[in-house]
């Protein structure tokens, strides 16, 4: 049975800050992503990260994106994506990987998924996104079992990943098994009216509309995402539930004055909107 994702889920997760906190508390946050072409996906997951107040936040990257991810949002840190050992040290660090956005899926990409997969922990929490799930589907990969997984496929993502063709993708065909088995703890099947999966049950988006129908939509949604799980640790499930329906929240809320919603406009909206939420409690 579907449920519906209704608004307050956001007051359960997004609380006032503690006054005695800093930065290493809100998470740690770690984006992988951004090859020469698509750089605008991790800048705007990277945006978006740092808009929805994740405490720290590092971009992964091809080198040529440096000068636009400073320029743009220059609270990100960044590494270049080929330096191996930088690159190690930022996962350990980090206590949530985004993994895909903008990745590509060259050799280089599929060796730096197959890398990433590997080296994650029991205590990170892994969002898998964009090129990368391309990749885990294209070379029969799996997600890691000891981590706490978060996939966030589109509909044609999702059925390179589960065979599932789309039309075909509708609640009855992830079951409790099935996401077992496939080691996912968390499935945002984006679409009109996402849906989410997990042990906590199957809920439906019932917001957010065909304004949001724009390159950088997901991955703005997977900055917010690492972002949420980074700093609201009680309950990722909830978490992930709440940045979701935050996100078409705001594109809903903008889509009253604009035909269309800029991706980056839901970021700058973020800490706006998640003031309004908290201050309702
Ligand atoms: N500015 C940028 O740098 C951008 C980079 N992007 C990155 O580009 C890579 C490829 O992603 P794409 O999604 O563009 O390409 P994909 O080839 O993975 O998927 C797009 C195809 O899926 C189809 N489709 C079917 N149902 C869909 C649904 N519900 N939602 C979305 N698409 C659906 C589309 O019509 C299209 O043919 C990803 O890594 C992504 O993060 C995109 O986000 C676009 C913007
Ligand atoms: N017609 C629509 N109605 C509601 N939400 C939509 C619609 N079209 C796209 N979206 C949302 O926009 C996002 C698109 O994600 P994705 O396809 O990964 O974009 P990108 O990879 O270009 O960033 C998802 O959250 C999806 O639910
Ligand atoms: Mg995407």
């Amino acid at each position: 049975m579907v449920q519906k994702l209704t608004e307050n889920i956001l007051k359960e997760v997004i609380v006032r800050r503690p006054d005695e906190s800093q930065k290493g508390d809100f998470g740690h946050v770690l984006l992988i992503g951004g090859n020469n072409q698509l750089g605008g996906a991790i800048l705007m997951a990277a945006q978006a990260a740092v808009s929805s107040g994740a405490g720290l936040t590092t971009v992964a990257t091809d080198v040529v994106n440096r000068t636009a991810l400073h320029s743009r949002t220059p609270e990100a840190m960044f590494i270049d994506w080929t330096d191996q050992s930088q690159l190690d040290a930022a996962i350990h660090k980090s206590d949530v990987v985004l993994l895909g956005p903008g990745m590509g899926t060259n050799q280089f990409a599929v060796a730096l998924v197959e890398h990433v997969l590997d080296l994650v922990n029991q205590e990170q929490i892994l969002i898998v996104d964009g090129s990368a799930l391309t990749i885990v589907a294209k070379e029969n990969l799996v997600f890691p079992r000891d981590t706490f997984t978060v996939v966030t496929p589109h509909q044609m993502e999702w059925e390179r990943l589960s065979k599932i063709k789309i039309g075909y993708q509708h609640e009855v065909q992830m079951n409790e098994v099935q996401r077992q088995i496939l080691n996912i703890d968390v499935l945002v099947l984006k679409q009109h009216h996402t849906v989410i999966y997990s042990s906590a049950g199957q809920y439906q988006l019932e917001i957010g509309g065909a304004y949001q129908a724009t390159g950088g939509m997901g991955d703005t949604l997977g900055g917010i995402v690492a972002a949420f799980v980074g700093q609201f640790k009680r309950n990722p499930i909830n978490s992930v539930m709440a940045a979701v329906y935050a996100h078409s929240a705001v594109a809903e809320q903008m889509a009253q004055y604009s035909y269309v919603v800029k991706p980056s406009f839901i970021a700058d909206g973020m800490g706006n909107f998640m003031a309004q939420v908290q201050s309702n409690i």
